[in-house]
């Protein structure tokens, strides 16, 4: 809405700006209409929109003073009268049945604080609701069709052989590629199979290191006595038994990489004092070595095992521990991210009938079950079990019976707990006969009498959780 401030305008100045040519254009451009009077209720100007809104012409209005428009009858009441009596901005409301108008009159003030023009905006309520409704419309036909573009975006978008459906390990990526291209120290946490090396490779092929080294340690593997000469290197005759021309330690082989430490938990106190020298200077010698040699290396690490508690038993050091944990990405464990179950099983179901040449359906109750499952070994039991299938499975279709005892008995107890998502499966399944049946997702959502949206989405959600068919 026009704002006009007590601006200072004597009543010639005003009257000369009002009648200028550059003024009229101005006051036309503008959508609200808008009728400017003198201190005394004299009608100076109207701009077009006025006319289109209150339907009165311009020229049958100017020079006209509203006072004596007011006493004819001519118009009900007038904003601009009681503007003149109260000397401050008056609202008022007028709706007949083809129009609400709302009218707002603003005093304009000399220096000596008098009225010089009141300035009286209209607009049509019906119109502006009008135009809302229509901008809501276009808002909602846009959301349906992102909807329907993310639903089909969502079926293609892979990355790399890495499954991430679900919301949870979307936020996983986020975090993983905003800090991709920062050197940022990254602290990967989640249990066992999760997938934190996966992340950590993401990590590092999303960094500006990507063409040189990923140099995986597991830190846990380790033997303790060959910690240092690993990690650092050693020169010629530094111990008994070292190479002849010595031998480049993970630092150097990382150089201007990524060196993901895998389990560091695991890391002897030794080398933790020597790490965190290195990621503070950035520099090392190789053992029985004089020369320093500078290291640029991004460090990745992960683990799965409670930091904190090693921390305060003192097996892990704390310094090294805050110096490590600059980012850290939880990786939730799959039971807690069951919609990426039915997208791995897919997922690896075809790389293992690539593998075995072996095609291989798998019935959409055999999903469900395995989309209750708790998963202890996270996707490395997917993985394990699915390769299993594959090759036990002679008549290529995997069926509930094929599965482990441990997985179908869990099933068992669960059942009465989730009564809520054996409706929602068998609504699934009403959706994608309905989709089969009549092609197009406004057909089907037509015979199922829900709106095009409610079906996408509820299709989407679905196929996250219970996804059917193999091919
Ligand atoms: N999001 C994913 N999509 C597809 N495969 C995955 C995904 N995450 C992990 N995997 C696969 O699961 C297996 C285990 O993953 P990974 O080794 O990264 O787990 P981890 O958390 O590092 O395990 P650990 O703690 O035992 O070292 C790997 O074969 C990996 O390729």
């Amino acid at each position: 809405m026009l704002c006009y401030s007590c601006t200072i305008y004597e009543a010639g100045r005003l009257w000369s700006v009002v009648i200028s040519k550059e003024w009229d254009t101005l006051l036309d451009l503008i959508s609200d209409g808008i009728i400017i009077t003198d201190h005394e209720g004299t009608i100076l100007k109207v701009n077009k929109a006025y006319e289109r809104i209150v339907s009165i012409k311009p020229k049958a209005l100017v020079g006209k003073n509203i006072k004596e428009m007011v006493k004819d009858g001519t118009i009900p009441e007038s904003s601009t009268l009681k503007v003149l009596q109260t000397k401050q901005e008056v609202t008022l409301f007028h709706e007949n049945n083809e129009k609400d108008l709302l009218y707002t009159g603003t005093p304009m003030f000399n220096e000596r604080n008098e009225i010089v023009a009141v300035v009286n905006c209209v607009r049509d309520m019906r119109e502006l609701n009008e135009l809302k409704r229509t901008v809501t419309q276009i808002k909602q036909v846009n959301q349906e069709y992102r909807e329907q573009l993310d639903y089909f975006h969502g079926r293609e978008s892979k990355i790399d052989g890495l499954i991430a459906e679900s919301r949870e390990m979307q936020h996983v990526l986020t975090l993983a590629t905003k800090v991709a291209p920062l050197d940022s120290v990254v602290m990967l946490r989640g249990e066992s199979g999760v997938g934190k090396e996966v992340i950590a490779k993401f990590i590092h092929t999303h960094s500006k290191r990507v063409s040189e080294a990923f140099i995986k340690v597991n830190c846990g593997a380790i033997p303790k006595d060959l910690m240092e000469s690993e990690f650092f290197g050693y020169e010629t005759g530094a111990f008994t038994g070292a190479s002849k021309g010595g031998k480049p330690g993970f630092f150097e082989l990382a150089d201007k990489g990524t060196l993901f430490l895998d389990e560091i938990g695991d890391m002897p106190q030794e080398l933790q004092v020597k790490l965190l020298r290195v990621l503070e200077d950035r520099e090392f010698r190789r053992i029985g070595g004089v020369k320093t040699i500078r290291s640029d290396v991004r460090i990745i690490a992960a683990t799965n095992q409670p930091l904190e508690e090693l921390v305060e038993q003192k097996k892990f050091r704390k310094d090294l521990y805050y110096r490590l944990q600059v980012y850290p990405i939880v990786i939730p464990p799959l039971r807690e991210r069951t919609t990426d179950i039915p997208h791995l099983i897919e997922y690896y179901l075809n790389t293992f009938q690539e593998r075995h040449g072996t095609p291989t359906r798998i019935n959409p109750e055999a999903i469900y079950i395995l989309s209750q499952y708790k998963w202890p070994g996270n996707i490395r039991e997917v993985i394990n079990l699915l390769e299993r299938l594959v090759i036990i499975c002679s008549n290529r279709e995997i069926l509930p019976e094929h599965l482990p005892r441990e997985i179908t008995d869990c099933l068992h107890l669960i059942k009465p707990v989730h009564f809520k998502e054996q409706l929602e499966w068998i609504e699934f399944q009403e959706l994608q006969r309905a989709l089969e049946q009549h092609g197009s997702t406004r057909k089907a959502s037509e015979s199922l009498q829900m709106s095009k949206t409610t079906f996408i989405r509820k299709l989407k959600k679905y196929e996250g959780r219970f996804k059917m068919d193999h091919k």
